[in-house]
């Protein structure tokens, strides 16, 4: 018996439990036995060379990709292979992929609205007024994403680096436990990436995060535990200086 995967109460397990999961495409093994697990609370960076499944982890736990094998539990209890994305983003995993995809020709403070009522289903929005605690989630956000004084400008006219802290506001206004983060700083002005490892550290205060990033200096601005993976498990795990030490990650991905 596997004693990680079942303490008796849920709440002490794991946030994200995967264990033994493989996916094969046409016969190549993209994901091979991987096993990862979050804690509740916790920030994790994931790294690792192109190709060594991080994206295909993400359509795992999303529901995009159905495992061909092994266990996805969310939560102690949600076996996360049965259920499809909709029904996933309900539990609380909210995903931003690597291109930002904000609603350009509305503002700022409309394009969280936008996030806010999408998590209430049709009813919800059909019926919708901007309440009290609406309004107060907004302007929290507003801060959190450093977006307070563009409220009212057209998401347009934001910067690449702005329109990513948008669109993590976005997930923020749908109330997700966990965020998967895809390549948040790609792009991104130094000084850009620098306020994105703060932001992402708040935000980690009261969400658990996994990020997938290949700029190390960003990495290492989080300060988080990280797994390396490659050929579809992980390779390394544990702090950024006992990962970037070992001598198999410099092999297939820092040395290169
Ligand atoms: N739908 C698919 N069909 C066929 N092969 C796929 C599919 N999705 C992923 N792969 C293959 O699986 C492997 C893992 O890809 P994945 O995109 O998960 O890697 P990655 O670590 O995210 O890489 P990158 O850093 O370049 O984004 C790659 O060899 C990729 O070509």
């Amino acid at each position: 018996m596997n004693v990680q995967a079942s303490p008796d109460r849920a709440e002490d397990r794991p946030l994200l439990y995967l264990n033994g999961v493989s996916v094969s495409f046409d016969g190549f093994r993209a994901i091979n036995n991987l096993s990862l697990y979050l804690e509740r609370g916790e920030m994790r960076a994931i790294i690792g060379p192109n190709g060594a499944g991080k994206t295909t982890m993400m359509d795992i736990i999303t529901g995009k990709t159905r495992p061909d094998s092994g266990e996805v539990f969310f939560d102690g209890t949600i076996d996360l292979t049965q259920h499809d994305e909709p029904a996933i983003a309900t539990f609380g995993i909210g995903r931003k992929f690597q291109k930002p995809t904000v609603f350009e020709s509305h503002t700022v403070e409309d394009n969280l609205l936008m996030a806010l009522q999408g998590s209430r289903g049709v009813l919800g929005q059909l019926f919708y007024r901007l309440n009290r605690d609406d309004a107060a989630k907004i302007s929290e956000i507003l801060e959190t994403t450093r977006l307070s004084a563009r409220r009212s400008d057209l998401a347009a006219n934001l910067s690449h680096g702005q329109k990513q802290w948008l669109e993590i506001g976005m997930l923020l206004a749908q109330n997700p436990k966990l965020l998967l983060v895809d390549e948040p700083v790609a792009g991104m002005t130094d000084a850009e990436t620098e306020e994105t490892a703060r932001l992402l550290k708040e935000i980690a205060q009261d969400h658990s995060v996994i990020v997938v990033e290949h700029d190390m200096h960003f990495v290492r601005e989080l300060g988080v535990k990280v797994s390396c993976l490659h050929e579809g498990s992980v390779l390394s795990e544990g702090s950024l200086d006992h990962v970037s030490k070992d001598p198999r990650v410099i092999e297939v991905y820092l040395g290169r």
